[in-house]
């Protein structure tokens, strides 16, 4: 068996082992929300998040005091036609900065407890750090607008890497999971991933990334159209999408959501390039849809209708636009917050009211 041939394999026997969710306790915890101290319904999404906790991990107010967020790091090929405001040189810096925990990430990571685990799947630098998950699959992608940006074996590679990662981390302890990511030149590989799959139009799906003018935004949706163009992606073959005109993040964190659903681990999605990464993982499987938690809508411009393509509603909007999961370890406050009050609130008949 050819080794692109295994990894299908247990890609497959990956999603053949999503957990399905539990409705009947999601309705359960339903009901003790209605029983508790307040107008039925009156906390909102805060109440459909607590039914959600409850479908996923088949317990009314789950334990999931150990969380992390997933940083996986990769670069692109891509940034050679000048699609990114910043060089690729910034990549490797920055996974040295989430190592020393200097990132936005980190400080956001640390006031809500949860672990930064940092993954090198395609960084074009050395990289060695005690900290450092070193999967490496390449040393970054090649140039999309010139071919595909890796071949099937190497996507394959990389959503196993990120499904391997979360396995481990929930064998550990870890029970509950954020989406981050880090690759200068991802917001144009997202927009192509978004384009093909999600069939949005490059104009509406490419944004300003890091902050380019006018000019270079004309110019990257230019890109991205030539991307899909010499690539032709077949946009019922998730796996051909990310190969071609996607990224080794991308494709690792399309891995990290699989990996969530199978170990029954809800999962908060971050912006744009980590929502493009669960269109690819929910083409792939959709059992992994209900164990998907939105947080913010970013900035980005595409990433509106990215999310109501996904189906997904986010939580807040900040008008932030930098990845590496901050938004999603902001939304862990409004999980903490959705279990605190099924757990803490008094019911109506704690205060002597039976029938309300
Ligand atoms: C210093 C710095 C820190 C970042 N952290 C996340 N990103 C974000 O910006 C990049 C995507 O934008 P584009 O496609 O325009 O390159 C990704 O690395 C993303 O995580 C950063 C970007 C920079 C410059
Ligand atoms: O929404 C995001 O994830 C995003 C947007 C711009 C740049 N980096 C990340």
């Amino acid at each position: 068996m050819t080794t692109e041939n295994r990894y299908e394999e247990q890609l497959q026997a990956a999603i053949d082992g999503i957990r399905p969710f539990n409705e009947a306790y999601a309705r359960r915890a339903r009901q003790h929300s209605d029983g508790l101290t307040k107008p039925p319904g009156s906390l909102g999404r805060l109440e459909d998040l607590a039914a959600q906790l409850a479908g996923i991990t088949g317990e009314l107010w789950p334990e999931l005091s150990r969380k992390a967020v997933i940083v996986m790091a990769a670069d692109h090929g891509v940034c050679e036609e000048g699609v990114s405001a910043f060089p690729s040189s910034v990549t490797p810096l920055m996974v040295h900065n989430f190592l020393a925990g200097g990132a936005a990430v980190n400080v956001l990571a640390r006031q809500a407890g949860a672990e930064v685990v940092c993954v090198d799947v395609g960084v074009a630098a050395e990289l060695e750090h005690p900290m450092l998950l070193s999967r490496k699959v390449m040393m970054g992608t090649h140039n999309m607008a010139k071919g595909a940006a890796m071949n099937r074996e190497q996507a394959l590679q990389a959503i196993l890497t990120g499904i391997e990662v979360v396995s481990s981390q929930a064998e550990q302890g870890v029970r509950l999971f954020a989406t981050g990511e880090m690759g200068i030149g991802n917001t144009t590989a997202s927009a192509a991933i978004a384009s093909v799959l999600a069939e949005l139009s490059p104009e509406q799906a490419v944004g300003r990334g890091t902050g380019i003018s006018d000019e270079a935004l004309a110019h990257k949706v230019k890109v991205v159209q030539r991307a899909i163009a010499v690539n032709d992606p077949d946009r019922n073959d998730p796996v051909d999408v990310v190969a071609k005109v996607g990224g080794l993040e991308i494709a690792g964190l399309a891995g990290v959501y699989i990996g969530a659903a199978m170990r029954g681990c809800p999962v908060v999605v971050d912006g744009f390039i980590s929502s493009a990464a669960a269109l690819v993982a929910l083409k792939l499987a959709e059992g992994v849809r209900p164990y998907l938690i939105a947080s913010h809508l970013s900035h980005e411009q595409g990433h509106r209708l990215l999310l109501e393509k996904l189906g997904l509603q986010p939580m807040v909007q900040l008008g932030m636009r930098l990845g590496e999961g901050t938004g999603a370890v902001l939304a862990f406050h409004y999980v903490e917050a959705a279990l605190r009050l099924m757990q803490e609130m008094a019911t109506f008949q704690d205060i002597g009211l039976e029938n309300s």
